[in-house]
């Protein structure tokens, strides 16, 4: 109604009908009742109420403001329809489901009618898998469904929360991408909520690594798609590929009819999407943009042995300067010259290219110093696979570009892949944009809720928990070294395990070496255990369904971190709950709440303690300076919290500035790539 109400203002000034949206908006999101401070802070409008005309602008929209009830009331009123619908017989349900729909593609997202959708839904969640929504989920569903960002704690139960904006929108007949982390993720919601989104006769598609493109466009043709933020935008560039210059509506048709396009595109266009875990998405993974290239044929030439040869003799300091926290490698001029004299006789074309050849080298130097086995990489078949620090998983098909993909397959020697040549790029920003609604859920926005209103427009609405927090947060214990830590950690579960019985534990590293150093230490003091890294990754399923029960010992990367749902059994509850153990604070504090959020999900008991290593990567890395003083300085060990605090939050502050200087170098490099490809055509 307000939005035929703006276009009627058509006279208005351009300046009026901005705050009248932004006010509209305001009133929409109704976020009040629940919005935390932080969550507040949006772009400062630039206009002042200074005008007759805007003030009774302004208080319209008031009155429409006041005159909407609260997230909470409507949740509450959506759970009372609901009850009402628990009477109905499953023929009754099945038949409400059916005008439900039939009521959403008449009457589009309207308030009412998306408060009955909502309660049909939570009911026939109820009957299909034993879940009927929270009061907070609705909230949480409502404000998706209003393309905001709902802050949901973690385990608060953000999988059944996105069944609510998804089947409401899917009805009113928009084509929804629900994203997420990992394909195993993708696979556990999509089959695990198939049923509740079948009994509205609705289909469910699934988009996960490996799969041919006929699969892929079946999928897409479902009414909602679960998948990877990873496959779905590649598809999407696969289709940007496919049309080529034909990109607007008209051209495509006309291409069609003439048969000029041979592919069939694979999605339906960008519609709505719902984002779990969307700060992992959105900032963490905003860092690089997603290219995708094609197998250029060639022989390699030896150029690659000839650059690590030639790396190895040259030496830090003098020749190069490295820095590992940004993983970038500085040739000095001294070593400028030592490249020349030392390709001087080597027959590639390459070397005779000033640039070219201090780029090779520079790349020669980061694979050998900077990207480092079983941390940024493994190696199994035969080949390099690069490992994802944020989810501890492979990333399956994925090289890293310019050369240095096969100067570590070289370093390896393992069989070195063609160069690949860039076909399209995009960055997540650029891509979520796209959407014509964007919504997300997560348990960590908090601190980034800024930067996601600035660049995807969403505002974070902070949902209550159900239930009260019933974690204890046993602090930060530090020592000296790694060898140390690892001791400490096996003395941490031993401990554990004789003073308050055999209660799960899950002991979470950044790396799959970290997670080999765990696993050591456990085995020397005798404790079984079972590790999750990137190299067992087809078990995980299993080892995750037994990380519940009593006794049990999960040595895990970030693989059972965000989104993996430890369920309890009933001893492991009473013996209070699970008890993780972080080794390894990461670059953002986003990352080990989430680690933490494994224990006490749902209002169960659980427990947590970080213990860390001076000499971790953190420290060194992105508070080298503080990290000396406090090596020099302290003579009782282990620090317990303060001093550990402090270098913890010194270094997180500064990897998080790096990290969001990285975000907006990559957003402003491909602004000026698509500004040039314009102007050469190629846009
Ligand atoms: N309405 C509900 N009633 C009962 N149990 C629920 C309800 N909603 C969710 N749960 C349970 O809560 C647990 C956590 O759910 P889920 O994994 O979806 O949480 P999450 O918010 O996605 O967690 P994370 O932030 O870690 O990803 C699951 O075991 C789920 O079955």
């Amino acid at each position: 109604m307000v939005e035929a109400t703006l276009s009627r203002w058509g006279a208005l000034s351009g300046k009026v009908r901005e705050k009248a949206r932004h006010f509209w908006h305001e009133a929409r999101s109704d976020a009040r009742p629940v919005i935390a401070p932080y969550a507040e802070r949006g772009p400062v409008p630039s206009w002042k109420w200074d005008r007759p005309l805007d003030l009774m602008l302004g208080r319209f929209m008031l009155a429409v403001q006041r005159g909407k009830p609260s997230l909470l009331d409507r949740a509450q009123r959506i759970v009372l329809r609901s009850t009402e619908f628990a009477d109905l017989s499953d023929e009754l349900l099945d038949a409400a489901c059916v005008e439900i729909r039939e009521r959403l593609m008449r009457e589009r997202l309207g308030e009412g009618v998306v408060d009955e959708a909502f309660a049909l839904i939570r009911e026939v969640s109820g009957r299909e898998l034993g879940l009927r929504h929270f009061p907070v989920q609705l909230m949480a569903g409502l404000v998706m469904l209003d393309g905001g960002l709902a802050e949901m704690a973690t385990g608060e139960g953000k999988t059944i929360t996105a069944l609510l904006p998804a089947i409401t929108a899917a009805m009113a007949g928009m084509p929804v991408h629900v994203f997420t982390v990992n394909d195993y993720l993708a696979e556990r919601d999509c089959n695990s909520l198939r049923p509740v989104i079948e009994r509205f006769g609705l289909r469910c598609g699934l988009i996960v690594n490996g799969q041919e493109n006929p699969e892929r466009r079946a999928a897409y043709a479902c009414h909602i798609v679960y998948g990877t933020n990873k496959e779905m935008t590649f598809d999407y560039l696969r289709d940007q590929t496919a049309l080529g210059k034909r990109r607007g509506q008209g051209r495509r048709l006309v291409a069609e009819l003439f048969g000029q396009v041979t592919q069939p595109l694979l999605m339906r266009g960008l519609h709505f999407a719902i984002v779990d875990e969307a700060d992992s998405i959105f900032i963490d993974e905003a860092r690089t943009p997603l290219i995708l290239s094609a197998e250029l044929p060639g022989d390699t030439d030896g150029v690659y042995l000839a650059a690590l040869e030639l790396a190895s003799m040259l030496e830090e300091g003098r020749d190069y300067i490295l820095t590992e926290g940004t993983r970038s490698v500085h040739l000095t001029a001294h070593g400028k010259d030592s490249v020349a004299q030392l390709s001087g006789g080597l027959p590639h074309t390459q070397w005779r290219i000033r640039l070219a050849r201090e780029e090779l080298a520079m790349r020669a130097i980061s694979a050998t110093r900077l990207f480092l086995r079983d941390r940024d990489y493994i190696v199994t078949d035969g080949k390099v696979q690069i490992v994802d620090e944020s989810t501890g998983r492979v990333m399956a098909d994925r090289s890293w570009e310019g050369g240095l993909h096969q100067l570590v397959e070289t370093k390896e020697a393992v069989d070195i892949s063609g160069v690949r040549n860039t076909m399209a790029r995009i960055t997540y920003q650029r891509f979520f944009r796209r959407y014509r609604r964007l919504s997300g859920m997560t348990g960590t926005a908090g601190e980034v809720a800024d930067e996601l209103w600035a660049d995807y427009g969403l505002k974070v609405v902070v949902i209550p928990r159900n239930r009260p927090n019933l974690r204890s947060d046993r602090g930060h214990v530090m020592v000296p070294t790694a060898q140390e830590k690892w001791a400490f950690v096996a003395t941490e579960v031993a401990q554990i395990h004789a003073q308050e019985g055999a209660r799960p534990v899950l002991i979470g590293t950044r790396s799959v070496a970290d997670s080999d150093s765990v696993s050591q230490a456990l085995t020397l003091a005798g404790i079984a255990h079972r590790v999750l890294n990137a190299r067992q990754d087809e078990q995980e399923a299993e080892i995750i369904a037994q990380a519940g029960e009593p006794g049990a010992v999960i040595v895990a990367t970030n693989m059972a971190g965000r989104g993996t749902d430890i369920i309890l059994n009933a001893t492991a509850k009473a013996l209070g709950g699970l008890h993780v153990i972080l080794t390894g604070f990461h670059d953002t504090a986003r990352i080990d709440r989430q680690l933490f959020g494994r224990a006490a999900r749902q209002g169960d008991p659980g427990s947590s303690i970080a213990i860390t290593a001076l000499d971790d990567q953190l420290y060194t890395d992105f508070a080298p300076r503080a990290a000396r003083i406090v090596s020099s300085s302290v003579k009782i060990w282990p620090l317990i919290d303060g001093k550990a605090n402090m270098l913890r939050r010194l270094a997180q502050r500064n990897a998080e500035k790096r990290h969001a200087a990285d975000r907006r170098q990559t957003e402003l490099a491909e602004e000026r790539l698509r500004k040039t490809m314009a102007f050469g055509g190629g846009e």
